[in-house]
């Protein structure tokens, strides 16, 4: 069975496009990155998923429960971990407190586990904590019950270098023991770090799903290379080179590259290289291929017939 299921999942504010036509489904075990730039409709696809709006359109389950059935997902969250980018809290609440109140709703049955890897400050009120403390405190609340099922909105946000590990760490180690995780980021390295498919989504619409390796390794490296003397972009022809650009008469080029590091390098033997950097394709970059390659659909500013709106808009 898939933990997620959608088809043709659509969901208008009035007359403004939230997402529309999502097909797609997560199954159970798998980490799947669901990745877009800001207003792309990662937040509006988890905000349906977990029934805090209701779709205009389609249909989606959510471990095997329709998301419109209201007491199906009610059961179905119960083995449901949520973790907003921007978690609210009853501010007033110490972070124990609200641990309780987790505990009497979901069950707990690893707060304390947790709360060693995630130490937040739970004896304090929240409305005291900082921004990585609410993070922590929201992971904590997000696991305690131990899910099968765990959706992320951009989770490592508020996180500092060091607890963003541990949160890639501890998803890999849920991950083995059966978890699945619905992983929503704009952050490929971190997509790269823990999932192994991804969505792309891009105005609303889904415009790619597969593999991490298959989406990097299509996606290239920027190269940056500086080397003695004037650089000719007749001489960086090669196969896997794109969007070369260079000053004139300066001796700096930069290109995308898809080709062989083997290739590469053996041309690179012509020149004095002084710098050489290869990086990760920016984020930008991956989505520019799905902007303008075939796989964008032409219409995706537009909606197909006119959208109502669901009303029923209830928070969680
Ligand atoms: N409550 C709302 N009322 C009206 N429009 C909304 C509402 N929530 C989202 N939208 C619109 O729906 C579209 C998708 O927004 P959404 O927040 O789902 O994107 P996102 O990918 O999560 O972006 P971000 O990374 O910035 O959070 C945007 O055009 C947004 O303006």
């Amino acid at each position: 069975m898939s933990a997620i299921e959608t088809s043709g999942l659509t969901k208008y504010y009035g007359d403004t496009r939230g997402i529309e036509d999502l097909s797609f489904s997560v199954p159970e075990g798998e980490v799947f990155g669901f990745l877009g730039p800001n207003g792309a409709g990662k937040t509006t696809t988890i905000r349906t998923l977990l029934g805090f709006v209701a779709p205009t359109g389609g249909s989606a389950t959510v471990l095997g429960r329709d998301v419109t059935d209201e007491d199906a997902l009610i059961e179905a969250k119960r083995r449901v971990g949520y973790l907003p980018s921007h978690p609210g809290f009853d501010e007033g609440a110490t972070g124990r407190r609200l641990i309780r109140y987790h505990a009497d709703l979901k069950g707990d049955r690893r707060s304390d586990e947790l709360l060693e890897l995630f130490d937040a400050p739970v004896e304090r009120e929240v409305g005291e904590y900082s921004t990585g403390n609410r993070q922590k405190l929201a992971i904590v609340l997000a696991f305690m019950h131990d899910p099968d099922l765990v959706i992320m909105d951009e989770p490592t946000s508020g996180l500092d270098p060091l607890m963003q590990e541990r949160l890639y760490e501890f998803v890999r180690e849920e991950k083995a023991r059966g978890t699945t995780f619905f992983f929503s980021s704009h952050v490929l390295s971190e997509v790269r770090k823990v999932c192994d498919r991804v969505g792309i989504i891009r105005d609303g619409r889904l415009v790619a799903r597969e593999g991490v390796e298959e989406l990097l390794d299509r996606s290239g490296k920027r190269v940056r290379v500086g080397v003695e003397g004037s650089v000719d972009p007749a001489d960086f022809e090669l196969a896997g080179v794109h969007d070369f650009e260079t000053d004139p008469g300066r001796g700096d080029a930069s290109f995308m590259f898809t080709g062989e590091y083997d290739a590469l390098l053996d041309h690179l033997r012509n020149y004095r290289v002084r710098d050489l950097e290869i990086e990760e394709a920016p984020l930008e970059d991956v989505f520019m291929q799905f902007y303008d390659g075939e796989s964008a659909p032409a219409d995706a500013g537009t909606p197909a017939q006119s959208p109502t709106s669901s009303g029923g808009e209830t928070d969680a």
